[in-house]
């Protein structure tokens, strides 16, 4: 099954053609990795799933309701000098469906205990974001769309400067949001957390997209099954042919 579907989908920015002939079905509960270089596309494409952009031509099929999106830039998109507690971000989460205006109840603090519990931070609930480590503040960014009970998850480079302890963590949560059903794209340019995160791939090169799978990305690249080393993707391939 699946929620989200591209069909001959084309893209611009400033009016000039970014992607185009774009096609392709995220199913439920997959984690699809979306890999390219530097300019080729991928937050364009994460804009135009957000209903931020609209396609020039083509379309996208998404029945996901807007308060069940939800994305995860990799500019930090607080203000780290306004004065919020780990906690207080994560119960923004109710926002989209609850409204920012009603105030939280029982339920909402209770789903938000267990929210940072699963994310080994309940100890830092109280803790201004702005005394947060990258690691930590990842982590309470993704607790935030937990809170959500995101169906769609777009997240860009979560791995990107934080620790080793945190990459499992977000790792395991978001293969937990996976078997749940959500449909999960994320911005990866590391080959060894592809291998380990992603079901299949898509690939941005010269305006077009290729699906592909990690197992089949790892052979182009290396010639032999699993990497040796921790590589990390070039983009001088693959050619979208
Ligand atoms: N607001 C904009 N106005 C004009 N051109 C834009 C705008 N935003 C992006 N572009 C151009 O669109 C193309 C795709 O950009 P996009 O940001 O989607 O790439 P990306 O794959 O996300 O790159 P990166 O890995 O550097 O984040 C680039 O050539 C970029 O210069």
């Amino acid at each position: 099954m699946s929620h989200l579907q591209l069909h001959d989908l084309q893209l611009a920015q400033g009016g000039r053609t970014v992607l185009e002939h774009l096609e392709g079905t995220f199913e439920d509960g997959a984690i699809t990795a979306l890999i390219g270089a530097n300019g080729a596309g991928k937050s364009t494409l994460i804009q135009a799933i957000m209903g931020m952009l609209t396609p020039i031509a083509g379309r996208i099929d998404c029945d996901i309701p807007r308060e069940r999106r939800a994305w995860l830039p990799q500019e930090l998109p607080l203000d780290l000098t306004f004065p919020m507690s780990v906690e207080e971000l994560i119960m923004t989460g109710t926002w989209p469906s609850h409204g920012a205006l009603k105030g939280y109840c029982g339920p909402h603090y209770r789903q938000a205990r267990d929210v940072m519990s699963r994310l080994g931070i309940s100890s830092l609930a109280h803790r201004p974001l702005g005394e947060l480590s990258g690691g930590q503040r990842q982590r309470a960014l993704l607790g935030r769309t937990l809170m959500q009970e995101a169906e769609l998850l777009l997240l860009d480079e979560p791995f990107a400067n934080v620790d080793r302890e945190t990459v499992e963590v977000i790792t395991q949560v978001l293969r937990d949001m996976a078997a749940n059903g959500t449909t999960i794209i994320v911005v990866l340019h590391d080959l060894e957390q592809l291998a380990r995160l992603a079901d299949c791939v898509l690939v941005l090169a010269d305006g077009h997209g290729r699906w592909s799978t990690p197992a089949e990305l790892i052979e182009r690249q290396h010639g032999h099954p699993m990497p040796q080393t921790k590589p990390i993707l070039p983009f001088a391939f693959p050619d979208p042919s």
